[in-house]
């Protein structure tokens, strides 16, 4: 499986291809939706989200709501485009009128001015934004919604939270494990439209309505959790094969994130070895069993069989209405920053977001491992290599 996003921000359309797919999987754009839905409407986005209603249209790859086998086109419109026909126009030179809205002061964290000294943006960093932006994310749920609808054909189910906003930390922060992932899902998946008794999210919320009376931004952390993965599942034998360093480079690949650790992480550093490695043990039901899982679902870059917890760290948004020093590309001279519209925080959204890449690699090391060509066939060699694992 390998995909790719196109788009800009203000752009007419942004789009995705995924291709490797197996055929007859059940695949309907309301199963992509929801996924967007819960990207688009996290706590402390911007005005942009009013404007936009994230619905997915399936160009290619699907029939009467099964995959044939063949590439997946997903399309989702950007509502907002409507306000920047001109400014985004293809086919018109610039002129005075359609280039109003330039951006010729860098954001101190966003890609504005290093983009434009590596692409010879001089004469507009807008050049740079409108790709640079976290609008492209909502291809990455979408086609992180495919991943997810594979997965689950096999037992396998991911979800992502927010553990902490700024200084507010969810009650949840601290988990590593878990059985199953529902009970999970139903104290996160509400948040943040409606306040929790358990979780912190009240005292999340208050930090980000804060923050924005400040004007200011505000980051936190993330966590992953993987579910009913198959032992083995990545590769030692060589350092591109590592299956949790593909997820370490996916997560740091999505904008704003900074950081990744899998399960204790960073708080390993301070523990000692008989408090971190799981221990193995055996029984003839189960085969081979941890008692812990303090590494987080990996050993030498291969799945464990133990839930999969990664966590990412995202930096507080570059974009503030009290902008920082800058200086104008044009005169050369110092000025505040350029104030693009802009959200509060990214963690709620970014907690999605993360579960997506999650999603998207755990699903093409399934893909890459079995017969693949068709969904039941998949179905049918897991069933096999976990009876394998499990007699070993
Ligand atoms: C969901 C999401 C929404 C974001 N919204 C904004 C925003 O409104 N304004 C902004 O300046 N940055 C925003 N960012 C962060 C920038 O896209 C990001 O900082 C920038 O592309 C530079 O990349 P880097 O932070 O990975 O170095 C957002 C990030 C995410 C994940
Ligand atoms: C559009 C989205 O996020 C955008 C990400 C973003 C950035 O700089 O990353 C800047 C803002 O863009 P705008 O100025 O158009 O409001 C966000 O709204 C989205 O997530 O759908």
């Amino acid at each position: 499986m390998r995909y790719m996003t196109a788009g800009e921000s203000h752009g007419p359309e942004e789009v995705a291809i995924i291709e490797g797919i197996p055929s007859g999987l059940n695949l309907t754009s309301d199963m992509i939706d929801q996924e967007l839905a819960r990207r688009q409407h996290a706590y402390g986005r911007g005005q942009r989200q009013v404007i936009e209603t994230d619905t997915v249209s399936i160009l290619s790859g699907v029939r009467h709501q099964k995959t044939l086998g063949s590439p997946i086109t997903l399309n989702v419109h950007n509502d907002d485009h409507n306000h920047w026909t001109k400014i985004m126009d293809p086919n018109t030179p610039a002129t005075a009128e359609n280039s109003m809205r330039k951006v010729m002061r860098p954001r101190p964290g966003h890609a504005d001015l290093v983009g434009g000294i590596k692409y010879r943006h001089q004469a507009d960093l807008r050049n740079v934004l409108e790709r640079s932006s976290a609008r492209e994310t909502v291809m990455r749920v979408a086609v992180g919604a495919v991943a997810k609808a594979v997965l689950r054909e096999i037992g396998v189910d991911v979800h992502g939270f927010v553990r902490n906003v700024g200084p507010a930390k969810s009650d949840l922060s601290r988990l590593t494990d878990f059985k199953s992932l529902d009970e999970l899902r139903a104290v996160t998946e509400s948040f943040p439209t409606r306040a929790l008794d358990a979780s912190g999210d009240e005292e999340m919320q208050t930090v980000i309505d804060k923050t924005k009376r400040d004007a200011n931004t505000v980051g936190g952390t993330v966590q992953v959790m993987a579910t009913g993965m198959p032992v083995g599942l990545g590769s030692y034998v060589a350092a591109t094969e590592k299956l949790d360093a593909k997820i370490a480079r996916a997560i740091v690949s999505i904008n704003a994130f900074k950081g990744v650790d899998f399960g204790g992480g960073f708080d390993n550093a301070e523990k000692f070895g008989d408090e971190v490695m799981d221990e193995i043990f055996w029984d003839a039901e189960n085969g081979f069993t941890r008692g812990t899982n303090n590494l987080g679902g990996f050993e030498g870059g291969m799945t464990t069989g133990g839930v999969i917890v990664v966590r990412g760290v995202v930096k507080p948004i570059p974009t503030l209405y009290r902008p920082m020093q800058s200086v104008d590309i044009d005169t050369h001279e110092n000025h505040r920053a350029s104030i693009e519209r802009s959200d509060t925080t990214a963690v709620t959204a970014a907690a999605v977001i993360a579960e997506a890449m999650v999603a998207i690699e755990l699903a093409q090391a399934v893909l890459d491992k079995f017969d693949a060509d068709n969904i039941d066939r998949l179905k049918e060699q897991v069933a096999i290599y976990r009876e394998e694992v499990r007699s070993f």
